[in-house]
């Protein structure tokens, strides 16, 4: 299996003694920089994706298509092992079970699936949970859904910050209960309920944002959260670029005096022109 030894990095990631940062990554340029950077890990969010490939706030109006494309692209551009939102699983436990299939044929190295209720329900001004019952048969699907079984999937609660944090744990403990590989929370406050988390569970554990009292990775490693995000600036950073290079020209900057550009060496790195140029001339007799 060709993604298998991306998966398994994935999984060393999870079974080591120290906590990582992902490099946020949302299309082929942004997965091959990371990569360069070293990152050992892209986290692919859902709210990326829909900002990406829609240009759209992240309200689940993305498809499961669109989202397995973008990410067949990135396994295409980069090696580099790549965690996915998939958000709800993009329906039922059924649909699920095709998120699961569709995400691993697509290269993930692992994906989350969440107990949120998505689409926003009607009337609902907050995001809803779904029952414990409903997220253990989701949870079940996807294990049950792997062809590969190093592809690696996390079960995802928000209940820290929808309900309480004794209802995430009571989650995560149901998610680990059925065989996840790892438990990802979002809204964890305090270190209080990081610590009460990490003594009702025994799994890796993923932490979405986090506030500064648990920014500290040395206390994240001693916590036994193997992943922690910070955001996903790379893409806001983008947007602002383009913005800028933009306004420049129409306000009629010439382009060489643009200000903000890729070096020509920084811009062949990220095509992989040399490699391009290597394959141009054996295969169609080009010149080096
Ligand atoms: O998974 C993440 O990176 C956080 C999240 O839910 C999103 O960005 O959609
Ligand atoms: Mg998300």
């Amino acid at each position: 299996m060709a993604f298998r030894s991306r998966r398994e990095k994935l999984r060393s990631i999870l079974s080591g003694s120290a906590c990582v940062h992902p490099g946020s990554v949302y299309d082929a340029i942004s997965i091959r920089i990371a990569e360069d950077l070293g990152f050992p890990l892209g986290m692919f969010g859902g709210s990326v994706a829909s900002l990406a490939v829609l240009g759209d706030p992240d309200v689940t109006l993305i498809t499961l298509t669109e989202l397995a494309e973008q990410m067949r692209r990135m396994s295409r551009a980069a090696s580099l092992p790549v965690l996915v939102d998939a958000d709800h699983g993009y329906g039922n436990a059924l649909n699920v079970r095709r998120t699961v299939q569709e995400l691993e044929t697509a290269g993930a190295a692992g994906l989350t699936i969440e107990d949120t209720l998505l689409p926003a329900a009607f009337g609902e001004a907050k995001t809803q949970l779904i029952s414990l019952e409903e997220g253990v048969g989701k949870m079940k699907a996807a294990l049950d859904a792997r062809g590969d079984s190093s592809l690696v999937i996390m079960g995802r609660t928000g209940a820290a910050s929808m309900s309480s944090i004794e209802d995430a744990i009571r989650r995560a403990r149901a998610y680990e209960a059925v065989g996840v590989d790892a438990l990802f929370f979002t809204g964890i406050r305090s270190r209080a309920e990081l610590e009460a988390v990490v003594a009702a569970t025994r799994l890796p554990i993923v932490l979405g944002g986090v506030p500064d009292e648990l920014s500290a990775i040395d206390y994240l490693t001693s916590q036994r959260v193997r992943i922690a995000l910070q955001g996903h600036a790379p893409i806001a950073a983008a947007t602002q670029a383009v913005y800028d290079v933009q306004k420049a020209l129409r306000e009629g900057t010439l382009p060489k005096a643009l200000k903000g550009l890729p070096s020509v060496e920084l811009t062949n790195r990220i095509m992989r022109e040399a490699q391009v140029k290597a394959r141009s001339a054996d295969l169609l007799g080009l010149k080096k």
